[in-house]
């Protein structure tokens, strides 16, 4: 079964509670992208939020940190609620080290990459990690094209993930919508985050559909 995961960075946060109610029965886990303005350009959110989201659903609450030094703030995102907290590869010189401390912390350790980085990077993790989180475009900010060679990227990681009996899920993060989602879903990807193609459409109800029936 593939997964929905809405990213409410494209959302109205002046109604975040009801743009979270509005797509819930139709998705699985809500992503909330964490930006610092020093590991990308752009500042979104924090625990404060994350802790105001929590009682507003059962969903689980993936929480995408693009963050520099994310080790500072993983008991702040546990204690405010996440289930899952995903760092980047390019932003932990200690990646084992970290990815300890989340699962210490008692949530799900996720790992992502950039466009430019390769699974390589990530393969001494692999057999720690809960989600491997491939990004399809440059991250900082939604609505931008999908990049295409993340599909090999995540082939690979399926292929790892047979080879080795690894049970990470595979998630895609950038550019997803109904023309991509299949492509992703193809090459094994178990999680489609999407922020433009659901909270830039009317009826986010319908522009979920749209996605799945798109696979
Ligand atoms: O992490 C990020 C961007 O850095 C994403 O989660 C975006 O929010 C996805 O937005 P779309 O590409 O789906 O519009
Ligand atoms: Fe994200």
């Amino acid at each position: 079964m593939v997964k929905i995961a809405p990213s409410i960075l494209s959302a109205d946060f002046a109604k975040l509670g009801e743009e979270i109610k509005e797509v819930e029965s139709a998705v699985d886990y809500i992503h909330i992208d964490v930006m610092d303005g020093h590991f990308v350009p752009n500042i979104t959110i924090g625990p404060l939020i994350v802790d105001a989201i929590r009682p507003i659903t059962d969903l689980p609450l993936d929480v995408h940190l693009m963050i520099e030094n994310p080790e500072h703030y993983i008991q702040a995102f546990v204690d405010a609620g996440a289930d899952i907290i995903t760092v980047h590869q390019e932003a932990c010189p200690h990646l084992h080290r970290v990815v300890q401390q989340i699962k210490q912390a008692g949530v799900k350790a996720g790992v992502v990459i950039n466009p430019a980085t390769p699974v390589e990077s990530i393969e001494y993790v692999l057999e720690d990690v809960d989600l491997v989180l491939v990004m399809t475009v440059n991250p900082g900010f939604g609505g931008q094209s999908f990049i295409p060679s993340g599909l090999n990227k995540i082939k690979q990681l399926f292929d790892l993930r047979s080879e080795h009996g690894y049970s990470y899920e595979i998630e895609v993060d950038g550019g997803v919508n109904q023309d991509t989602a299949k492509q992703c879903i193809d090459a094994g990807a178990d999680v489609l985050v999407a922020g433009s193609a659901i909270y830039n459409k009317e009826n986010r109800i319908e522009a979920i559909k749209a996605i799945k029936e798109s696979l």
